[in-house]
C-alpha cells in the first residue's frame, strides 16, 4: 500500500485494533494520528505503538489525508460538526466506522462535497483476522476507494456493498459478531468447569476448539451445516447435544439476536442521524 497519514479521532477499542493491525502489517506509527478527551488513553497509545497523539480534532485533518471517525456513534454529531471548517478546506477522505450513522447524516454534518467511506469493521482487525463491509458515497473518487480498501485490508478482508443499507445488516453479523462467539465461547467453558475440568484447561480447549472449526470452516468446500454433520456420528455424543440445541430453539434464538441488532442499526440512525 502507498503509504498515507491516517488520523484516528477516538482512541478506544475499535481504533486500537485498527492501529496495531496497520503497524503490524507494516503500517509506519509515524504515519498514524490518533486523538482522544482521555490524555491516559494516548499516553498508552504513544508508548505501546508510537504513534502521534493529540487532544486536538482538528490537528487530525490538518495531518491526515484520511481521517477515520472512530468515536461512539453518540457523540458523531458533535465531533462532525466541531471538524467540519477543517475537512471543508481540505481534500480529505473521510472514513466513518460508527454504527448506525448514514452518509446523509455525515454530509450534513461534514459538508455536501465531503468523499464519505461508511465502513463496519470488526475487533479481530488487532490479529489481522478483521471483517469490514465498505460503503461509499458519491464524493468518493476511485483512489480514494482504493485506499480505503486498502486500509482495512491491512487488518483482514474487506469487501464492497452496493446499497449502503446493507450495513445495518454487516453490523449485526460481522460487526457485533465477534462478541456472539465469545458468549460461546464463555457459556462453554463456564459449563466445563461445572463438569470438573479445571479453568485453564476448560479455556484451552474452548479456544483451540473455537480456532480449529474457524479454520476448517474457512478452508474446507463443504457448508457448516455439512462440517457439522462429519463431527455428529448417528447415535453419538454430538447428536445428542445438537438436538438439544435444536429443540430448544437455537436456529430462531440466534435470527432474533442478529435481527434485533439489525433493528438497532436503524433505529440509531434515525435516533442519532439527521435522517
Ligand atoms: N467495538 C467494536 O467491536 C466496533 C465498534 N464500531 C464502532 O466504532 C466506534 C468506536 O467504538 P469503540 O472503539 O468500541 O468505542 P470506545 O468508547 O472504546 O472508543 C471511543 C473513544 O473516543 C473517545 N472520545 C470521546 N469523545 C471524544 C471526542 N470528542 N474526541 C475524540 N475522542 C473522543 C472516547 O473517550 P472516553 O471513553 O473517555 O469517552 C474513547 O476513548 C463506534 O462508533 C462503534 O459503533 C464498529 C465496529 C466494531
Ligand atoms: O455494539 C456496537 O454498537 C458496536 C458496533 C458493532 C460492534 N460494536
Amino acid at each position: 500500500m502507498k503509504t498515507r497519514t491516517i488520523g484516528f479521532i477516538g482512541g478506544g477499542n475499535m481504533a486500537t485494533s485498527l492501529m496495531s493491525g496497520l503497524i503490524a502489517s507494516g503500517h509506519s506509527p509515524q504515519q498514524i494520528w490518533v486523538s482522544d478527551t482521555a490524555a491516559a488513553t494516548l499516553q498508552s497509545h504513544r508508548d505501546r505503538l508510537n504513534v502521534n497523539v493529540t487532544t486536538d480534532n482538528l490537528k487530525i485533518v490538518q495531518e491526515a489525508e484520511v481521517v477515520v471517525l472512530a468515536v461512539k456513534p453518540q457523540i458523531l454529531r458533535e465531533v462532525a460538526l466541531q471538524i467540519a471548517p477543517a475537512v471543508k478546506q481540505k481534500d480529505v477522505l473521510v472514513v466513518s466506522i460508527a454504527a448506525g450513522i448514514s452518509q446523509t447524516s455525515l454530509a450534513l454534518w461534514l459538508g455536501s462535497d465531503t468523499a464519505i467511506v461508511r465502513c463496519m469493521p470488526n475487533t479481530p482487525a488487532l490479529v489481522l483476522t478483521g471483517a469490514t463491509a465498505l460503503h461509499a458515497n458519491a464524493n468518493v473518487n476511485e483512489e480514494q476507494k482504493d485506499l480505503a480498501e486498502n486500509i482495512l485490508r491491512a487488518v483482514g478482508i474487506s469487501l464492497w456493498v452496493e446499497r449502503e443499507d446493507e450495513l445495518d445488516a454487516v453490523t449485526a453479523v460481522s460487526g457485533s459478531g465477534p462478541a456472539y462467539f465469545f458468549l460461546m465461547m464463555e457459556a462453554m467453558e463456564k459449563t466445563a468447569v461445572d463438569m470438573g475440568l479445571n479453568e485453564r484447561t476448560a479455556r484451552l480447549l474452548v479456544q483451540q476448539t473455537a480456532l480449529g472449526a474457524a479454520k476448517i470452516a474457512l478452508e474446507s468446500a463443504e457448508s457448516p451445516a455439512q462440517l457439522r454433520e462429519r463431527v455428529t456420528s448417528p447415535g453419538g455424543t454430538t447428536q445428542k447435544a445438537i438436538e438439544t440445541f435444536q429443540q430448544n430453539g437455537f436456529t430462531e434464538l440466534v435470527s432474533k439476536a442478529l435481527s434485533a441488532a439489525r433493528d438497532r442499526s436503524i433505529e440509531m440512525s434515525k435516533q442519532l442521524g439527521a435522517d
